[in-house]
């Protein structure tokens, strides 16, 4: 009887929360455990009321007490926790980084802001793709979208339906493609909402992605810029001035001058720029040649007068087009396109250790 009670114990210790991350055991989540004639009990305790996990996590509660030999029936009651116990809950996950922004000087996750100069240039479908292509390597990502005015990231990542969970002062953000991801987009009522704010609003807003978002421990952070110097900009400057900041350009000449504003910028605000990326370089064609809609040089040009290595040069692609619109990063459902390979030789890159 003892050896299975602790047969049961250490299978619901299996059981994930998929939204926090952690084991349910050690969140306070599992309430009782009894076994009588086969029969075992389980009483579990969500975080809140609705809880979007609820399903998922009553089924492995389900699948795990009832895969001990000698459960014969599993009976799983559900209930939730008190205020004092979602409490103590937040405060163990926020732990010392209480109300104090995440990601400090002293964290060892790697940071990159990615920056342009100028609007529609791939921005966010290479911080998705970066972000999705880490993942996919079994790292810890999470993705800050703090293009406010134009964010993206939750539709190239297909959880442009989902919201965070609150739970007392904590949001744990939606996970697409392994990738924790918050997003101004997740708090406006529809997509047709335009948000139209100054920098104050802009500056708290990020300082309470920040501090209060749930990522837990991660390997690495991405920010998707707003393009240009806005506020947005020396806002993260500010709080995250140990971040590294990738600039991405077009191959157009003309793009490299707004380009190599950016970077300046984030210099300014003591952030060190790493290298620059050329996006939206050559078509190739079926006749083997290369259609350089965009012109050539741009990504050099830039990456010369900031002084930093030209990173990768990520060709046109249909494939990756279609996945941003889709939600499906062509990373994984097409790596073997060549802008899918790009993308992945500059996550190995951006991996390799800072110099
Ligand atoms: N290499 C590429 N090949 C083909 N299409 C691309 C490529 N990179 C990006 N795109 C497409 O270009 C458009 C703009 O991309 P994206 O939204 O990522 O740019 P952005 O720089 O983040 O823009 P903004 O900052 O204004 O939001 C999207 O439709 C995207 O699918």
């Amino acid at each position: 009887m003892t050896d299975l009670r602790s047969e049961l114990d250490r299978a619901l210790a299996t059981v994930i929360d998929p939204e926090i991350r952690r084991p349910i055991a050690d969140l306070g989540m599992i309430d009782s455990v009894e076994f009588a004639d086969g029969r075992a009990t389980i009483g579990i305790k969500l975080t809140i009321v609705g809880c979007p996990a609820a399903d998922r996590i009553e089924r492995d509660v389900r699948e795990a007490a009832g895969s001990v030999p000698g459960v014969e029936e599993v009976e799983v009651n559900v209930a939730v926790m008190s205020v004092a116990e979602r409490t103590a809950l937040t405060e163990r996950l926020q732990g010392a980084r209480r109300r104090e922004v995440q990601f400090g000087p002293e964290t060892p996750t790697r940071i990159f802001a990615i920056t342009s100069g100028k609007g529609g240039v791939g921005k966010s479908t290479i911080t998705a793709n970066l972000g999705v292509a880490l993942a996919a390597k079994g790292l810890k990502v999470g993705i800050v979208d703090a293009d406010v005015f134009g964010f993206s990231i939750p539709g190239l990542l297909g959880v442009s339906e989902e919201k965070p969970t609150r739970v007392g002062e904590l949001m744990l953000p939606p996970i697409g493609f392994g990738v924790k991801v918050i997003s101004i987009g997740m708090f406006l009522p529809g997509p047709a909402t335009a948000v139209s704010w100054r920098g104050p609003m802009l500056h708290r807003t990020i300082k309470q992605f920040l501090s209060e978002v749930y990522f837990d421990e991660l390997d690495i952070l991405l920010l998707d810029l707003p393009p240009g110097t806005g506020d947005v900009a020396i806002s993260v400057g500010q709080l995250l001035p140990h971040a590294q900041v990738v600039v991405v350009t077009t191959p157009q000449t003309a793009a490299a001058d707004v380009a190599e504003r950016s970077g300046l910028v984030a210099r300014k605000t003591g952030q060190r720029v790493i290298g620059v990326v050329e996006n939206m370089a050559g078509l190739p064609q079926a006749d083997g040649t290369v259609l350089e809609l965009f012109g050539t040089g741009g990504g050099a040009d830039a990456a010369a007068r900031l002084d930093v290595p030209l990173l990768a040069s990520i060709p046109l692609s249909l494939a990756l087009r279609e996945g941003g619109d889709t939600g499906e990063p062509v990373v994984l459902s097409h790596p073997e396109d060549p802008a899918a390979a790009a993308i992945l030789a500059l996550a190995q890159r951006l991996l390799q250790p800072a110099r």
